[in-house]
């Protein structure tokens, strides 16, 4: 473990570190920041949630003079969502020093972009379609760019966004250091390795499991029709702080999420097909606590970072181990613990235990909770925030009731009574009916998720992610405590169902093959690319 000190980093940008509130340098952050000082390309890869972004933006800030009007360095994200949290976090890092950031990414008004592209952003953080957009209409220009950093560099290659990916980088001069992030690394990420980057340094620190370590996971087997039910016990007998529940497709999301409401939960949903207004307003409805339960496709299952997440449900399981890696690392981050539990049809169950072999992770099976223990998390959850209030707050205004009350009937049943028009809302009395989805199907593959060509240096090595530990925490001061996620994307699209990452008119045909020999099926679209 480093300090941020030993790197020899500008002061203020050290000063800005200081004032997030990190302590300590992770372990991704202690192997590459070192290396990406030199110049060095460079492949990153660390479990969910272990800071790679500030492994690659610290770098990236601390080489940048304030004076420079260029654009000199690009990130490129695989979603709308995570370009924006990427240039927050950018901000922030950059906050003492100046560097100037703008993300660019589909969904905003390009004449909005126009204008803050004027203002001579040093580094812009964006998204394959639109930053060609801008190139093409000559208002991004990539002639001075130093840096590249693809972060989630397997999902941009995964996404059929690998000739995107190449015709934005043909324009940035080859004399350059590029840079790819992901927790997972696919030994196809070996193409595009060698494509480009030269001479890469390997960092890697994946100890035993590829998943974040401080996340319990769990699976339950549930037949499809049983699953809501399930969905609303577990809600109620673990009452997350924030939860994030996937779903296949954009009809299950928003079915899901209406069905929810209905029943009194405070969900809401996230999927390619809204408009990005509505993204953001989910993102920031869920971010700021006002609902608890974020219902999403794949679009949220990378790089996403809401703080407070204590829980990810798998309500469909995903297809690859890759996305069951990043769905469920949007909790148990930053060393903070977490809880991700999968519905798992019977047909599924050998799709399961392809999960946990790719992950090599053993996921305990759990049973369906019972009504009785969905009642007694709701009792135990209302009694907490009874306790709360009679702790914190004035209650002059509801006493005359109370005593009044008192004097007429017994104590006990009162509070019962109370109890009851709290708790009860929630019943499965309201009738829901979900369209039932396909179970997932096998798929053979390479059985490899974490070689990027080399044995990982931190492979076997328990300093590496922590695991176990949790390692490095942030202190307090922590600006705005409740900090930005977003996140996007998406399954595949069948019957024009799954999200997908781009709209179907904008789909590319996958132009190679990247799964063993396998084809996978053309996948997501969040819009993310458009235009
Ligand atoms: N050294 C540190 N100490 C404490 N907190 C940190 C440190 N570095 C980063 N963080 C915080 O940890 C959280 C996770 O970081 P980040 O989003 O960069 O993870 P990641 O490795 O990119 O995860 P993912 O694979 O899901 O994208 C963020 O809130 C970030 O601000
Ligand atoms: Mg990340």
């Amino acid at each position: 473990m480093n300090t941020f000190a030993d790197f020899g980093l500008e002061p203020k940008v050290l000063q800005a570190i200081t004032e997030l509130g990190f302590e300590e340098a992770t372990p991704i952050q202690s192997k590459s920041i070192p290396i990406a000082l030199t110049g060095r390309d460079l492949i990153g890869q660390a479990q969910t949630g272990t800071g790679k972004t500030a492994a690659f933006g610290l770098p990236l800030i601390n080489g940048i003079p304030k004076e420079e009007e260029r654009i000199v360095a690009l990130i490129m994200t695989p979603t709308r969502e995570l370009a924006i949290q990427v240039a927050e976090e950018i901000g922030k890092l950059a906050r003492f020093k100046g560097t100037r950031s703008l993300p660019i990414y589909g969904g905003q008004d390009i004449v909005r972009q126009i204008r803050a592209l004027k203002k001579k952003p040093q580094i812009i953080i964006g998204t394959p379609g639109r930053l060609l957009d801008h190139i093409n209409r000559k208002t991004i220009k990539l002639d001075d760019v130093q840096t590249v950093v693809l972060d989630e560099a397997d999902e941009m290659l995964d996404m059929g966004f690998m000739d995107d990916i190449q015709s934005i980088l043909k324009l940035v001069p080859e004399e350059r250091q590029t840079m790819l992030f992901s927790a997972t690394m696919p030994s196809n990420i070996q193409k595009l390795a060698q494509q480009f980057l030269k001479n890469p340094e390997h960092v890697s620190v994946i100890p035993k499991q590829i998943s974040a370590p401080l996340i319990d996971q769990a699976y339950i087997e549930v037949h499809e029709r049983q699953k809501f039910d399930a969905l609303t016990r577990l809600l109620d007998m673990e009452s997350p702080e924030l939860a994030i529940v996937f779903g296949r497709t954009k009809r299950r999301v928003d079915e899901l999420s209406e069905a929810l409401q209905k029943r009194g939960y405070s969900a809401d949903g996230l999927h390619g097909d809204l408009s990005q207004n509505q993204r953001d307003n989910v993102m920031r409805k869920f971010r700021d606590g006002s609902i608890d339960v974020l219902v999403a496709t794949d679009v949220a299952a990378r790089g996403l970072d809401v703080s407070g997440v204590s829980h990810v449900v798998n309500f469909d399981l995903p297809q690859d181990p890759e996305s069951y890696v990043h769905r469920i690392g949007r909790t148990g981050r930053a060393g903070k613990e977490g809880a991700a539990w999968s519905f798992v049809t019977p047909r599924e169950i050998d799709h399961l235990h392809f999960i946990e072999r790719i992950t090599r992770h053993k996921i305990a099976r759990k049973p369906l909770p019972s009504i009785a223990e969905a009642i007694e998390g709701k009792q135990r959850i209302t009694a907490e925030r009874i306790l709360e209030l009679v702790e914190a707050s004035e209650l002059n205004e509801y006493k005359g009731i109370a005593i009044q009350l008192l004097e007429q009937y017994d104590s006990v049943n009162l509070l019962a009574a109370a109890f009851k028009l709290i708790t009860g809302e929630k019943n499965e009395k309201t009738s829901i009916e979900l369209t039932p989805e396909e179970p997932i199907r096998m798929k053979r593959r390479n059985p490899d998720i974490r070689s990027s060509g080399r044995k990982p240096s931190g492979y076997g090595n328990r300093s590496g992610g922590g695991s176990g530990s949790g390692g490095y925490q942030r202190r307090d001061n922590r600006e705005g405590g409740n900090r930005g996620g977003y996140g996007n994307k998406g399954g595949y699209n069948k019957e024009g169902n799954r999200d997908s990452y781009r709209s179907s008119s904008d789909r590319k045909p996958r132009s190679s093959n990247y799964n063993g020999g396998e084809r996978r099926p053309a996948k997501r679209d969040d819009n993310s690319f458009d235009k």
